[in-house]
Formats: C-alpha cells, structure tokens, sequence
C-alpha cells in the first residue's frame, strides 16, 4: 500500500463481505493505493465470528497488516470514520509478535483523559509533545500480545490518536512474548463499513456517500471534493471534538486521491496515516 507516494512500512492485504452481486464494503483513508479486497478467506472469516460474538455487531471489512519485524510500524493517528459505522467498535486482533499500541490524547485536548506518561517512540526515545510546556499528553502503552483483541470504541478513537512504533532493540533483548514469529507480527483490523461500492467501482452509496441506496451514485473524480475530503480526515486526526456530522454528513462520492488514480493531483512525503 502506497501514501503520499512512498510504500507504508508494513505489508497490507484487505478482504470483506463481498455481496452476490459483487458489492463490497469500502473503507476510504487517506491512501494512494490500496491492495483490491477480496471474499472473507476461511481462516479470517473464524476470526470475524469470535468477533462478532465479543461486540454485538456485525463487521464487513478488515484490514490484515503484516509488520515484518520491529522496523515496521504505524504511525501516530486516528482512523477515519467518514465509512465507519456510527457507534460501531473497531477491532485489532494481533498473532504473533507481541507489540505495543501507543495512545495518546489529541494535542487540542486540555483536559488530561488518563494518567499522564511520557510516550517513548523506540524504547528510550522520548517521543512525547506536551501540549502545553510542561504538562505532557495523557498517554497509555497497551501490549497487544499474540490471539488477543483490542476493541476500540469511535468515542475513544475521537479523543486518542494511536500508533504501534517500531522498536529497533534487537530480537535477542525482546520478551519471549515480542520474540514469537521472529519478530512479525500480523494484525487484523476489522470494522463495520457503511459505505458500499458496486463490483465495477461505478458506483458508491451509503454511510459516507451523497446517495443512501443501491441505485444511485456515480463514483466522481472532483478535484475540489478530493481536497474537502483530505482536510476532512485531517481535521478527524487533529481534533477531538471534531465533528462528524459537519465534516462528513453530507457524504462524497469520491475513491480515488491521486492523479495516478483518480486521474488528477499527486501528493509526496513520507508521512502515511490511515
Ligand atoms: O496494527 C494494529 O493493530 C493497528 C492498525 C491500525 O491502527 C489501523 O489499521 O488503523
Ligand atoms: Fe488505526
């Protein structure tokens, strides 16, 4: 998967709920190029229903990352939920490699949400921003060990950006926990998408889209939504009251981001987000 032009530092594949007549649900996040989804494979599909089971909801879509060792990472911030359901948890299963999850409130937030703790990015670095000097962000370090689930809620999602950094110790030094696999890591992110787009990517509707049913909305490339959209997931990461329903309510009917995709508009850096 590619953003702003350069390759994200972990291997990605998505797969989901793909309707008979080919629909399937879309998840959009400010990427160049995402991998096509496929049909739920058997194994991932096991893996939906104990989630199922744990929230009470369904989920359509999962996003299988791959961090090959210590070095891949994902960096600091809030998913974009512009396609998310409303009120729906998002959830993280990890195998393998044990790794940290690094929360850490908005910078806009005054109020300290927990207790407060310096984040370190790479085991020694101290990575945190005080918001203001002196007082630093409320953080928390979840370890994310090897079968387990992490659920997010959209409410903690608004308040907390979060990460799993690299850690560059080397394998030898790392728990028994962090040493499984050799170091890699898989996790599955899955989620409930409202948002839906036909088998030939023509069309989108719902959650996040102008039109709400099956029957209408073409896929656009406007280059003045393109960029609505991105300073949309822009404020989402940096606001922790952002708001929803000003932001993303009135839907857009467009996919692709990038002139290579979308036929207009490239962007560069190396920074990568979802
Ligand atoms: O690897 C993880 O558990 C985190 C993945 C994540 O935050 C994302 O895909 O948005
Ligand atoms: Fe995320």
């Amino acid at each position: 998967m590619y953003h702003r032009g350069g390759e994200v530092p972990r291997l990605v594949a998505v797969e989901g709920e793909v309707a008979e007549d080919g629909s399937f649900p879309v998840y959009r996040h400010p990427a160049d190029e995402s991998p096509p989804l496929s049909q739920f494979s058997p194994t991932v599909a096991l893996i939906r229903d104990q989630v199922q089971k744990v929230l009470n909801h369904p989920v359509n879509h999962v996003l299988i990352q791959f961090y090959r060792s210590g070095k891949d990472y994902i960096s600091e911030h809030s998913d974009k939920t512009i396609d998310v359901v409303r009120g729906s948890n998002i959830v993280n299963v990890s195998l393998g490699a044990q790794r940290t999850m690094t929360l850490r409130v908005k910078k806009d937030k005054k109020v300290a949400a927990g207790p407060e703790e310096p984040v370190a990015t790479d085991h020694g670095t101290p990575a945190s921003t005080p918001g203001t000097p002196g007082t630093p962000r409320a953080a928390q370090r979840i370890p994310l060990p090897h079968n387990s689930m992490f659920v997010m809620g959209l409410e903690t999602n608004a308040k907390w950006l979060h990460a799993v950094n690299h850690d560059n110790r080397p394998l030898k030094i790392k728990s028994p926990e962090e040493q499984l696999e050799g170091g890699g890591r898989i996790s599955l992110t899955f989620r409930h998408i409202g948002t839906f787009l036909s088998k030939d990517e023509t069309r989108i509707w719902g959650q996040g889209a102008k039109n709400k049913s099956k029957e209408a909305g073409l896929v656009k490339y406007d280059k003045e939504e393109v960029e609505k959209l991105l300073w949309a997931f822009g404020e989402e990461n940096h606001k922790s009251d952002f708001d929803w329903e000003a932001a993303y309510g009135t839907g857009f009917d467009v996919l692709h981001f990038t002139e290579k995709e979308g036929k207009a508009g490239p962007t560069s850096g190396p920074e990568e987000m979802s």
